[in-house]
């Protein structure tokens, strides 16, 4: 079912924990909430969910107004990070639960919950944990029945909070694989939270980055990682150099930078901020360049270099390591020309300290 949320806001005290959010998430679409720790993604759920309300705002699943409906009359099924299964229910029962406290009227008989059961177990190709406890199984097959559980009741939407958030890293990149999959053949409209960008490109049609109880950006991953429309979202998103240029139609000028590979702003001239990607910088040796290695560490896969440049400009690069070929050894001077990055008007804050 399509969801729309509409000038939404919540505060607890003082604190303005949703700020006027406006979201549509389409029928069977999978929409990801990114963002840091207490951007109100969880908080934004739990309203949904029917467990926490607004202070003002809409609330539509497929046109129905939901702030008028108690949390048991709406169907969500949710999945926390350590979403306690009944410990001393098998599998089996636990997946069962959500259909067995249905209202008498809407209660399917034990045989077809039974049924039900039995065809989820094979759908989440768990039927071989059916008869365990909880406490018998790994933290990804807990989850694997955790969503199992919120599936069984038919879902109008789904909602995902950190659901892989504990999991180690190869477990992780399973379970999304296979929730994609799940996702795909039952269509239910989705939304699940996390502050794993790669998680949330990965798994999402589109993904909705939040900041301080606002969305700064909604689009598909793609278009927000190669085009990040705010400061907040370009440095969340891994563009963590920021050197101070000045724009002159619409060009980045910044000494000892050459920025004729960046493509040109309409922006007006002046002070303006060039948000990089260490990885972006690629910096290449060359005697004439105006910025100096001065520090030179290898971590495995990658270089990671802090080069100084005029004006006291400092920033960390990264290169890709390749065995056997030296890197960037301190001492080294090297220019740079970065061909991909972000511009925005105003002072940098962080990492340049050009003059
Ligand atoms: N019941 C509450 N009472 C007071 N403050 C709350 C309450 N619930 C949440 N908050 C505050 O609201 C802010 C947003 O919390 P929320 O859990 O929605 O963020 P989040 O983006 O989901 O973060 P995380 O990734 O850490 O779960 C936080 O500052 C939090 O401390």
């Amino acid at each position: 079912m399509s969801i729309s949320i509409t000038q939404m806001t919540r505060r607890f005290g003082q604190t303005e924990v949703l700020r006027g959010v406006d979201l549509t998430v389409g029928k069977g679409e999978l929409v990801a909430l990114l963002g840091p720790s207490g951007s109100g993604k969880t908080t934004l759920l739990r309203i949904i969910s029917g467990l926490d309300w607004p202070d003002s705002g809409q609330l539509r699943v497929a046109g129905e107004d939901w702030l008028s409906k108690r949390a048991e009359q709406r169907r969500t099924g949710f999945v926390f990070q350590h979403y306690a299964l009944f410990p001393h229910m098998k599998v089996r029962d636990n997946i069962a639960f959500g259909l067995t406290v249905l209202p008498r009227e809407q209660r399917p008989s034990a045989a077809q919950i039974r049924t039900k059961v039995e065809e989820l177990l094979q759908f989440l190709q768990i039927p071989q944990l059916a008869d365990r406890y909880p406490s018998e199984l790994s933290g990804g097959q807990r989850q694997r029945v955790a969503l199992g559980r919120a599936l069984a009741i038919d879902p109008e939407v789904l909602l995902l909070d950190e659901p892989f958030g504990a999991l180690d890293a190869q477990v992780r990149r399973d379970l999304r694989r296979w929730l994609r999959e799940v996702h795909e053949a039952t269509g239910t409209t989705t939304i699940f939270v996390t502050h794993d960008q790669e998680e949330a490109f990965e798994l999402a049609d589109r993904v909705v980055v939040m900041g301080a109880g606002q969305i700064e950006q909604i689009g598909r991953p793609e278009e927000i990682y190669d085009n990040p429309a705010t400061p907040f979202t370009a440095s969340f998103l891994g563009l963590t150099v920021e050197i101070r240029v000045t724009l002159q139609a619409g060009r980045a000028v910044a000494p000892g930078i050459d920025a004729s590979a960046l493509a040109l702003r309409d922006l007006p001239d002046g002070p303006a901020t060039l948000f990089l990607r260490p990885s972006d910088i690629a910096p290449v040796a060359d005697p004439e360049g105006a910025f100096i290695v001065t520090e030179s560490l290898s971590t495995g896969a990658l270089h990671r270099l802090r080069l100084e440049g005029p004006g006291n400009c400092i920033i960390e690069a990264e290169l890709p390591r390749r065995a056997g070929a030296p890197g960037l050894a301190a001492g080294t001077k090297v220019r740079l020309r970065p061909e991909t990055g972000q511009i925005f008007p105003g002072a940098a804050r962080l990492t340049s300290r050009a003059a």
